[in-house]
């Protein structure tokens, strides 16, 4: 039996799926590498094509005997789902319907969720708990909250039991194998900064620094992308044992500014960034910091990678042994 992994061509998804394959997991990928790349994929089945592909969909569970998904495919760039929102609610909405029709149909009644932090919006409380309100600012955040609410009735009328992750700030790489960040345009800030250090930029821009916070500048909660990849074993763990389904934030419970970051990755490089204060990002909360005790306690989460300076180092040895990302 193989857990079928979407997205898994992707960043979080190429590294959940070497962790699966380390645990003696089967899987098998599906993904359109619309911003994934076949070089990450590292299971030995592999359909390329789209969510939405309905007779794809079909043909993949036919042909394997799947079951449980893993599913992070979804477009996830804050800025653009505010200049096409459609897109967004096509691609990451009608894409998961879809998913969950061809499941339901195969009788495959377990699934874990990419959900993110953006569901939160500007939260009332800090660190986040999971019972927070949900006022995503952006319409890629209200994607992954109105796919949570699918979820849930999934779960009441076909018995679909799911658990949704709520990620907070990924980063890093595996230790050891050739997958990392590689994403084009970059957004995320610790790849940018190391393209920054690579001389691929000249300088880094930070976006805002009027924010009540003590620089100034956005806080975040970074996470490494292997305690993430391991978090997902968990769940599906979880889910095996017939527990409920259930929703867990992923994060350390520690914020850094972006300066913070910038600073460490000063100290990990041994080079001198350029940096310029520029306007602020429309819709950036100004700190999101993660309550993970819920994952701690019934998950039995214990993030292995928690220090900044060893997530940036990470993700620098593979920028140093990639700096075209997957094209060498
Ligand atoms: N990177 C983060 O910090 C972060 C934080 C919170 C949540 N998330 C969520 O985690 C998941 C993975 O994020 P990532 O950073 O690895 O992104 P990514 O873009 O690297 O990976 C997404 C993958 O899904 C594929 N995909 C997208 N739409 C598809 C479709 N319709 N059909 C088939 N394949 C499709 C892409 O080709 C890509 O390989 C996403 O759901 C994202 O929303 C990411
Ligand atoms: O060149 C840059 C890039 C980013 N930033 C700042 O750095 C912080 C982190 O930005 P990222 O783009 O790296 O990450 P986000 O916090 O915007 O978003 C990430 O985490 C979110 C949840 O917290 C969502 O899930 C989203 O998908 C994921 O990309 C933000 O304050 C941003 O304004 C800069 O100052 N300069």
């Amino acid at each position: 039996m193989a857990v079928l992994v979407t997205g898994g061509a992707g960043y979080i998804g190429s590294h959940t799926v070497l962790h699966l394959l380390e645990q003696g997991e089967e899987v098998v990928v599906l993904d359109h590498l619309g911003t994934g790349h076949r070089a990450a994929v590292k299971a030995p089945v592999f359909y390329q094509g789209d969510l939405r592909d309905e007779t794809l969909l079909n043909r993949v569970f036919q042909e394997r005997r799947i079951e449980s998904v893993i599913h992070f495919a979804a477009l996830s760039l804050v800025g653009a789902s505010g200049e096409d929102p459609l897109t967004y609610y096509d691609n990451n909405v009608s894409g998961t319907r879809c998913l969950l029709s061809a499941m339901v149909a195969h009788g495959v009644k377990r699934l874990v969720f990419s959900s993110t932090a953006a569901v939160y919006g500007e939260p009332e409380t800090v660190p986040i708990p999971e019972t927070a309100p949900l006022q995503p600012t952006n319409p890629y955040g209200e994607t992954k909250r109105v796919i949570e609410g699918m979820l849930a009735w999934c779960d009441r009328a076909y018995g679909m039991k799911s658990i949704s992750l709520r990620y907070f700030n990924a980063a890093g790489a595996h230790p050891a194998a050739d997958v990392g960040e590689d994403h084009d345009p970059e957004t995320h800030l610790i790849p940018i900064v190391l393209q920054a250090a690579l001389g691929r930029r000249e300088s880094v821009q930070v976006f805002g620094d009027d924010y009540p916070t003590p620089d100034g500048t956005c806080i975040r909660d970074y996470v490494h992308v292997m305690d993430l990849a391991e978090a997902h074993g968990l769940a599906l763990e979880r889910l095996r044992q017939g527990r409920p389904g259930a929703v867990y934030n992923l994060g350390n419970g520690k914020g850094f500014s972006v300066r913070e970051v910038i600073r460490a990755a000063e100290r990990i490089t041994g080079r001198r960034l350029q940096v310029q204060t520029a306007p602020r990002r429309p819709g950036d909360p100004a700190v999101l910091v993660a309550s993970a005790e819920k994952a701690r306690a019934e998950l039995g989460w214990n993030p292995r990678h928690r220090d900044l300076d060893e997530i940036v180092a990470s993700a620098w040895k593979w920028v140093q042994g990639h700096p075209r990302g997957y094209e060498g």
